[in-house]
């Protein structure tokens, strides 16, 4: 099996066992039923993914954030130079971004990942080389990527989230730097749920009226050019009918359960084939890192924070490589890139922060997770009725 496989086949489904008894809990505790609003779903969300309730204490925390350039740049869909991107990278480094100031708040390590920045890096203290290619191509020309790069993008994302565990994180918060990946986060979102690209293509950094009609221009160009109509699932390959039907004449005999889980098994295999080709065709290295990182840390056995629309794009891919995988995310924040809320919604995912952030390098993610930790100590340090002698409402 190759890393990808052996990462999507460890990833379990919330547990219902202790979804139940975290429900039980929370009701248990010294509060009005529900007055913790999201914050009990989000402890109930760590229960299930940790198959234990109360689920562990997130902590510590890392964020590692995935740079990367992109070919569309050349169509004129960001105000930003591309060398930005690059430069950005020296910025993280030497601890003088946004993100690092959030990360020194809530005592997260950053790690920064270099998959796809258009020029070579020097080896720094808190950088990993992990570089595929300089840049995707051109996305509203043709796939922005190889189906060879795209894999690669994908297990280097899952070595860092194994690697970050590894050295003792408990949460993982995806962060993103690449000029121009708000054009190809909206080209994947069209892809996977189908929604128009007017409606999922917003401002990135800023642009203005006359740049974002261009821009919007350019993600129907880019799913047209990729023969991506969007669907459900992303799945726009005909293949995927095909290779389902063609299985069915040898099913006939099989039991029915047998047969439903055959059934959706291929189906399963055939999304993800579709995934990996939507990804490889709008793209970008940051995604599919991003992805391969969701994928690896649910995979650890810890808690995901998403950050903004290009982890909202990346865990779209990487739900349909691995549905199971949303049950360990939590959506940190939503962007005020409106194909954002597009992706969360699909995902069934309800944002924790809503700060009209549209920064990006994970800092949506960083100031969410205060909010998933203090969710999960009240499970573990609140007194019960009983245990306090509260008495509980009458009934
Ligand atoms: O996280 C978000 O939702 C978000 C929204 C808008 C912009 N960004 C960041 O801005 C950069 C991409 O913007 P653009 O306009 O160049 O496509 C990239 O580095 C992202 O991290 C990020
Ligand atoms: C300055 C700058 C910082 C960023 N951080 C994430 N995306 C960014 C884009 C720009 C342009």
């Amino acid at each position: 099996m190759t890393i990808l496989e052996q990462t999507i086949a460890a990833i379990r489904p919330a547990d219902p066992v202790a979804v139940a008894e975290a429900r039980a809990h929370q009701d248990r505790l010294t509060k009005p039923r529900g007055a913790l609003g999201a914050l009990e779903e989000v402890a109930v969300r760590l229960a299930g993914a940790a198959a234990v309730s109360p689920p562990p204490l997130p902590a510590p925390a890392a964020l590692a954030i995935f740079a990367a350039d992109h070919g569309v740049h050349a169509q004129g869909v960001s105000p930003w130079p591309q060398e930005v991107t690059l430069q950005m990278v020296g910025n993280f480094l030497a601890g003088g971004a946004v993100a690092n100031a959030f990360a020194t708040q809530v005592g997260a390590s950053v790690t920064v990942v270099d998959v796809g920045v258009a020029a070579d890096l020097d080896p720094a203290p808190g950088l990993r080389i992990s570089k595929v290619a300089y840049g995707t191509a051109d996305l509203s020309q043709g796939p922005a990527m190889t189906a060879e790069q795209v894999t690669a993008a994908l297990e280097a994302g899952v070595v860092v989230a194994r690697e970050l565990v590894e050295q003792g994180a408990r949460c993982l918060i995806t962060g993103d730097m690449g000029i121009a990946n708000t054009t190809a986060s909206a080209a994947l979102i069209c892809a996977f749920t189908g929604q128009d690209a007017a409606v999922a293509t917003g401002r990135g950094t800023g642009v203005d009226d006359e740049t974002l009609e261009r821009k919007v221009e350019v993600v129907r160009r880019a799913l047209l050019a990729n023969g991506l109509t969007g669907g459900p699932d992303g799945a726009a390959s005909p293949g995927a009918q095909t290779a389902h039907a063609a299985q069915m004449p040898q099913m006939v005999h099989i039991e029915q359960k047998e047969y439903k889980e055959q059934s959706a098994q291929i189906e399963q295999t055939a999304q993800a084939a579709s995934a990996m080709k939507t990804l490889a065709a709008v793209g970008g290295l940051e995604h599919a890192a991003i992805a391969g990182f969701i994928l690896g840390g649910a995979a650890a056995g810890v808690p995901v924070i998403l950050d903004g629309v290009i982890a909202g794009s990346a865990a779209l891919a990487a739900a349909a490589l691995a549905p199971a995988v949303v049950d360990h995310c939590v959506a940190g924040h939503r962007s005020a890139e409106p194909g954002h809320a597009v992706a969360l919604s699909h995902l069934g995912l309800r944002p924790l922060v809503e700060l009209e952030l549209r920064l990006g390098e994970g800092t949506g993610g960083l100031l969410a997770y205060p909010l998933v930790c203090a969710a999960v100590r009240v499970m573990h340090e609140v007194a019960t009725f009983d245990s306090a002698g509260v008495s509980d409402k009458e009934a």
